[in-house]
C-alpha cells in the first residue's frame, strides 16, 4: 500500500552549519512541490525565521529555546497537526532545528507524536567542512548525531581544500558508516532528495523501539553549556567600534546573526551579519518596507559573559544617528559578499 502520509525531515547540524541556507535553496527549488517549514531559533530573536518568510507561505516558528526540550510534543504537535491539514496540501514538512539540538530527542518526539496523516521522514545532517573537525574536539557528541543521520550534508566545500575534504569524508564514514554523503557548498543539495524521502529502520544504533521508550535526559545536551544574548537598538551603530567588536569578539563566542544598521548611506542599508567561529560575513540589502529600521543581533557562545557582551555592544552605538562615519563603513564594506 502506499504510504500517503506527509514525510517530516528534520534538517540539523551545529550552529552556522549552513541549515538556513539549505532551506533557502530547497525553497527556492521546490519544482512545484509544497514545503511546510518549522524553523526553531535558539535566541529570542527569530532571525533564522527572518531569512525564511517570505520565501514560503507555510512556515511556524518555534522560537527561542530548543526544540528538543519541548517538555512535550504538544507544540511541536500542534504546529504540525496545522500543517498537515489537507487543505493547506503540504507535500513535505522540513524542521529545521537549531544549532544546539539534539537530534535524538527530535526524533524520539517525531516517532512519539499521534498524528495519523504525518511520518518521520529521516535526519538530514549538516557537517561544516570548515568547522567540523574543531567543534568535534570540543563536542564528541556531534558523532552521535551523524549516527542518526539518514543523509549527510557535507556543506562548505568551497571553504576547504581537498585534502581536508577526503579526510572529512573518511571520518565521516567512519562515524556512520553506510550513511549516504553529498558534498556541497551553500546548501545546493537535489531538492527531489527531500521529496520521497523515508528514513531507516533504525536511528543511528538505536531501533524506533529503543527510542521510544528513552528518557529525556536534559543535562546532557550540549546546549545547556551555551549562552544566547538578544541585542537591539533602534539607534543606529558605529561601523567602526562594531568592527572592533567584531574583529575581536569574546573567545566562547561562536554564532552571531542578525542585521545591522549604521544609520542613512545608500538604499542597501539593512547589513546582514553572520559570524561563525572565526569565519565573518556581511550581505547589504534594502530595509522590507513596513519594518522598522534597528540592529537585531542573536549571539551564541559558551562560557560567554552575557553582560559584558551586551555592554559591548551598547557602546557600539553612534553617537549622532544622523552621521554616518563613511571611511568606518570602508571596513565593514570588506566583509560583503554579495
Ligand atoms: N562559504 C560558505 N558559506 C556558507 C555556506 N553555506 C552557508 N554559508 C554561510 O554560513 C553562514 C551560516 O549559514 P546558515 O545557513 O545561517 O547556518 P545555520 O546552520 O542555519 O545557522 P544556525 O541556525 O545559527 O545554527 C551564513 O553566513 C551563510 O551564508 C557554504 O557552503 N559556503
Amino acid at each position: 500500500m502506499v504510504d500517503r502520509r506527509i514525510p517530516v525531515i528534520l534538517v540539523a547540524g551545529f550552529l552556522g552549519s549552513g541549515k538556513t541556507t539549505l532551506l533557502n535553496h530547497l525553497l527556492a527549488n521546490r519544482q512545484g512541490a509544497r514545503i511546510g517549514v518549522v524553523v526553531n531559533d535558539f535566541g529570542s530573536i527569530a532571525v533564522d525565521a527572518m531569512a525564511v518568510s517570505g520565501q514560503v507561505d507555510t512556515m511556524m516558528s518555534f522560537g527561542n529555546g530548543c526544540l528538543c526540550c519541548a517538555v512535550d510534543a504538544s507544540g511541536l504537535d500542534a504546529m504540525l497537526a496545522k500543517l498537515s491539514e489537507a487543505e493547506a496540501g503540504i507535500d513535505v514538512i522540513v524542521i529545521e532545528a537549531s544549532g544546539l539540538a539534539e537530534p535524538r530527542d527530535l526524533i524520539r518526539l517525531m516517532i512519539a507524536s499521534e498524528n495519523p496523516v504525518i511520518a518521520y521522514g529521516g535526519l538530514v545532517e549538516l557537517v561544516d567542512a570548515a568547522e567540523f573537525e574543531s567543534t568535534r574536539k570540543r563536542h564528541p557528541e556531534l558523532d552521535e548525531h551523524l549516527g542518526f543521520a539518514d543523509l549527510v550534508v557535507l556543506n562548505k566545500t568551497d571553504r576547504a581544500d581537498e585534502e581536508t575534504l577526503a579526510k572529512l569524508r573518511g571520518t565521516i564514514d567512519e562515524i556512520a558508516p553506510g550513511t549516504p554523503v553529498i558534498a556541497t557548498s551553500h546548501g545546493r543539495i537535489d531538492p527531489t532528495l527531500f521529496f520521497d524521502a523515508r528514513p531507516r529502520e533504525r536511528a543511528g544504533q538505536m531501533s524506533f523501539d529503543d527510542l521510544r521508550e528513552e528518557e529525556h535526559d536534559h543535562e546532557h545536551h550540549f546546549h545547556t553549556a551555551y549562552d544566547s544574548v538578544a541585542f537591539t537598538t533602534e539607534r543606529p551603530l558605529d561601523p567602526r567600534r562594531l568592527m572592533d567588536f567584531l574583529e575581536q569578539r569574546p573567545g566562547g563566542l561562536y554564532r552571531i546573526k542578525g542585521f545591522l544598521d549604521f544609520g542613512p548611506n545608500g538604499a542597501r542599508s539593512r547589513f546582514g551579519l553572520h559570524t561563525v567561529g572565526s569565519f565573518i560575513q556581511l550581505d547589504r540589502s534594502a530595509w522590507p518596507s513596513g519594518l522598522p529600521r534597528r540592529s537585531e543581533l542573536v549571539l551564541i557562545g559558551s562560557g560567554i559573559d552575557t553582560e559584558a557582551v551586551t555592554a559591548r555592544l551598547e557602546a557600539c552605538v553612534a553617537d549622532d544617528p544622523e552621521v554616518v562615519d563613511e571611511r568606518g563603513m570602508l571596513r565593514v564594506l570588506r566583509f560583503i559578499q554579495d
